[in-house]
């Protein structure tokens, strides 16, 4: 055979679903982006059309709605975990599944004095305004005996007016760039962090506790750290996180630099600098782009480098 069939997986992506419980009046909602990625023996599909050891994509999609509905989801990790588990251990042919979820939040809408007054104290919670910040993501990869939980976020945009500089850099022939002795420093987090969790004996984090410190920790960093770089605080981002959470071995960001420059309003006679209220120009593109891992003491990067390949 002059070819032959390399790395290959299939299954449904992006399963778009959402979970309501009820506790009483008071509802829950888990609203998820589920992508399923199977691999094992199948070389005959590809090579003669065998459909032998093909699980339909359609079933895994059913599978996803079925075990919210059978199962609840409880954290999107959980729900990751168990479905990875379901497709390898169900299905002989099946060696490894990746489940990748995306999760959107939802905040209550609080009920007007007006209407719970009218309605007493018991009033339904039932309305919902879709969070605007960050989508929260988790990939779980499981090959019958080990497993691997990398979690993250991304689109969150964060600022500091102050504490940032930038001077003391390269300069050659081609630089024109002013030295800044206080700027702008703002981004819009995407991150990654890889759980030392790998086995069914290790007792599990805490999904959902674990994702808000990490959160915390991570947000605190940014508004701790007096920075010199956005390399330097994208540092004490990571460390932060490793320091505090021995839950977490590796962590990867990928910031870009939202850069803001002052508006030059010299030809209208205004003096437009930091100390005072100053105007800036919120540049979109093109933008500084600041990647690195930052890793526990002796562990393994693991966390690919491109991270909108996770
Ligand atoms: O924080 C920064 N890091 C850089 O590497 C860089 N380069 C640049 O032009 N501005 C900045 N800012």
């Amino acid at each position: 055979m002059p070819t032959i069939l390399g790395q290959n997986q299939y299954g449904k992506a992006e399963n778009r679903v959402v979970k309501i419980t009820r506790d009483g009046a008071t509802h829950h909602i888990k609203d998820l982006n589920v992508s399923v990625a199977l691999s094992g023996d199948m070389d005959e599909v590809h090579y003669s059309g065998s459909n032998a050891n093909v699980l339909p994509t359609d079933t895994t999609k059913n599978t996803v709605y079925a075990f919210a509905k059978e199962h609840g989801i409880e954290s999107a990790e959980q729900f990751g975990i168990h479905l990875a588990r379901h497709f390898v251990t169900s299905q002989e042919p099946i060696h490894r599944a990746r489940i990748r979820i995306e999760e959107y939040s939802w905040e209550r809408i609080e009920a007007s004095d007006a209407t719970s007054r009218l309605i007493g104290a018991d009033e339904p919670k039932h309305s919902f305004v879709r969070k605007g910040q960050e989508v929260r993501l988790t990939q779980i990869t499981y090959d019958g005996s080990s497993w691997e939980v990398v979690s993250g976020l991304k689109d969150l945009v964060v600022m500091n007016s102050t504490d940032s500089e930038f001077w003391g850099y390269v300069k050659d022939k081609y630089t024109t760039l002013k030295e800044a002795y206080d700027r702008i420093l703002a981004t819009e987090v995407s991150g990654r962090w890889r759980f030392n969790w790998t086995d069914d004996e290790q007792r599990m984090p805490h999904w959902e506790e674990s994702y808000e410190q990490v959160r915390k920790h991570m947000l605190q960093a940014f508004a701790d750290t007096y920075s010199l770089s956005l390399q330097q605080t994208l540092y004490q981002m990571g460390s932060r996180i490793i320091d505090n959470r021995g839950e977490i071995d590796e962590v990867r960001f990928s910031l870009p630099n939202k850069h803001h420059f002052l508006v030059d309003l010299e030809p209208f006679g205004l003096k437009n600098d930091t100390a005072d209220g100053a105007v800036y120009y919120a540049a979109d593109r093109p933008y500084g782009l600041i990647e690195a891992t930052i890793l526990r003491d002796g562990c393994e990067a693991r966390i690919p480098e491109d991270l909108t390949n996770l």
